[in-house]
């Protein structure tokens, strides 16, 4: 079974409780999630492998180190993902990035696919899976089994808040994938938002309400 991995931290708390708040406008709550991204970044990749390197320093010759592993794919859920892209290409500069796009159905809250374009080599790389919200699950365990079948081996889930259902559903359909959340929340209520959480976050990133 996957990995669930919670960022607890204070200054996590402090942030994610600024983009639960309503009154919070789009532009604190881009910054915000780039921000809280770059901390899952650094998460996520803490089994990335380097090797050493002789440098010089100012002062004297040393060793440095460089990452050795895979390279990288960072896979944003259109639209929400995408807050979270500039946040990871910070720390991982190198990065090819696809994109996959998926809405939610207001009735049935099942994913629809509307997009796809990823990295040639996607099957030779380590990919990230980027979306700040995960519900139901729906939508990631469908973005998941779509990279799976170009070839994608190495995957790994990164969301800023999930609910216990939406976790399930990916550790269950998808055993092998990591998850790497900044927050884990209570629940779903009846139309699949998740509670407390912090409302719809694609039209809060681009202030579409
Ligand atoms: O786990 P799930 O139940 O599938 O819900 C999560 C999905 O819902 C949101 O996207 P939405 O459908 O609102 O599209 P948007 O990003 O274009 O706003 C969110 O960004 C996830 O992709
Ligand atoms: O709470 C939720 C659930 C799905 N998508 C969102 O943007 N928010
Ligand atoms: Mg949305």
């Amino acid at each position: 079974m996957g990995k669930v991995t919670v960022l607890d931290h204070p200054v996590i708390k402090h942030k994610i409780s600024i983009l639960r708040d309503k009154n919070t406008g789009s532009n604190e709550f881009r910054s915000i999630i780039r921000e809280i991204t770059i901390l899952l970044a650094y998460e996520a990749s803490k089994d990335f492998t380097v090797e050493e390197y002789d440098l010089n320093t100012p002062i004297c010759a040393t060793k440095g180190y460089r990452l050795s592993g895979k390279k990288l794919g960072i896979i944003p859920i259109l639209r929400a993902g995408l807050g979270m892209v500039d946040g990871l290409i910070e720390v991982f500069p190198a990065a090819r990035i696809g994109h996959i796009g998926m809405y939610r159905d207001e009735e049935s809250l099942k994913p629809v696919e509307y997009y796809l374009k990823i990295p040639k080599d996607s099957n030779k790389r380590d990919m990230l899976v980027i979306d700040p919200m995960l519900a139901t699950g729906g939508s990631a365990c469908d973005a998941i089994q779509r990279l799976k079948e170009k070839g994608c081996t190495s995957l790994k889930l990164l969301n800023i808040i999930a609910a216990p259902e939406g976790i399930k559903k990916v550790q269950k359909e998808h055993p092998d994938v990591d998850i790497y959340i900044a927050q884990l929340d209570e629940k779903l209520n009846k139309d699949g938002y998740i509670v407390p959480g912090l409302g719809d976050a694609g039209d809060r990133l681009f202030g579409t309400k």
